[in-house]
C-alpha cells in the first residue's frame, strides 16, 4: 500500500466534515447527544470537558445543553497562556463571557476557581479530524491534545477519552505517532466505537 501522507489525509477528513449541510449537522448533533446520554460514563461522570465546534467538527451543544440540564460541570478547552502546546480545562456556564482565541475559537474566561485540573474531569469528548478502529485519533496537528492528556495514562487516571465525530470521519487506519493518545471510544451518530 503506498504511504499515505498525514498532512493530505487531514486536508481530505477536513474537507469530509466541512461539506456536510446544516441539517446533516444538526441531526448528527441530535443523534450524538443521544448516544451519549446511554453511556455510563457519561451517566457517572459529573465533571465533562468539552469543545465549541469549528471547521464542520460534530457540534456538543445538544450535549452541552444536556449536562447543564442535568446538573453536570462542563469545561472547555483554553489555550495555556503560558505553556506553549497546552490546554486549560475551564469551566464553561451559561452565562460564561466568552472570548475568540487566535484560531477563532470562543473561549472563557481562566480564574483559579474555574480551573479543572486533568485528574479531577471524568470525561473529555474531544474534537477529532478521523479515527480508525483502534480508537486512534487525528486531530488539527497541534498536539494539544496529546501533550495536555499525557498524564492521563503516564499516571493511570480513571479520565476517560472519548471522541465525537461525523460517520464520514471514519478512516480505515490511521499513521500512528510515538506520542498520540488513544481514546477509550469514539461516538457517532451511527454508532459507538471501542477499541
Ligand atoms: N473546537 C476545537 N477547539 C479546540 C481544538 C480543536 O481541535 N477543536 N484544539 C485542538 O487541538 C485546540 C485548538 N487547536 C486548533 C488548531 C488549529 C486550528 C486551525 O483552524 N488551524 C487553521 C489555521 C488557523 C490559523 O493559523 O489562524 C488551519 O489549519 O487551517 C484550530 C484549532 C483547542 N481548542
Ligand atoms: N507529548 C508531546 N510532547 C511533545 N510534543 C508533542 C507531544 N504530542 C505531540 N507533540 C508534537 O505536536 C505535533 C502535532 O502532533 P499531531 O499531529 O499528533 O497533533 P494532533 O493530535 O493532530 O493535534 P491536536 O491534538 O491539537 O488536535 C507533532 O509534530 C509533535 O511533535
Amino acid at each position: 500500500m503506498a504511504k499515505i501522507n498525514p498532512a493530505a489525509l487531514r486536508q481530505h477528513y477536513r474537507q469530509r466534515r466541512r461539506s456536510l449541510t446544516e441539517q446533516e449537522q444538526q441531526q448528527a448533533s441530535c443523534r450524538v447527544r443521544q448516544r451519549c446520554e446511554e453511556l455510563p460514563q457519561y451517566q457517572r461522570a459529573q465533571r465533562i470537558a468539552l469543545y465549541l465546534a469549528n471547521d464542520g467538527e460534530l457540534d456538543p451543544t445538544p450535549l452541552i445543553q444536556a449536562c447543564w440540564e442535568q446538573g453536570k460541570e462542563v469545561f472547555l478547552p483554553v489555550l495555556h497562556p503560558f505553556c506553549a502546546g497546552y490546554l486549560l480545562f475551564v469551566a464553561y456556564r451559561p452565562d460564561s463571557t466568552m472570548a475568540a482565541n487566535r484560531f477563532g475559537i470562543a473561549e472563557p474566561p481562566i480564574h483559579c476557581h474555574t480551573l479543572c485540573p486533568l485528574n479531577q474531569l471524568d470525561l473529555i469528548f474531544a474534537p477529532l479530524v478521523a479515527f480508525d478502529h483502534n480508537g486512534n485519533r487525528m486531530g488539527m496537528g497541534g498536539g494539544f491534545y496529546d501533550r495536555t492528556l499525557k498524564p492521563i495514562h503516564r499516571d493511570h487516571l480513571s479520565t476517560q477519552v472519548l471522541g465525537l465525530a461525523h460517520d464520514c470521519q471514519r478512516a480505515d487506519l490511521l499513521p500512528v505517532q510515538p506520542w498520540d493518545i488513544p481514546l477509550h471510544g469514539i461516538v457517532t451518530p451511527g454508532g459507538i466505537f471501542t477499541p
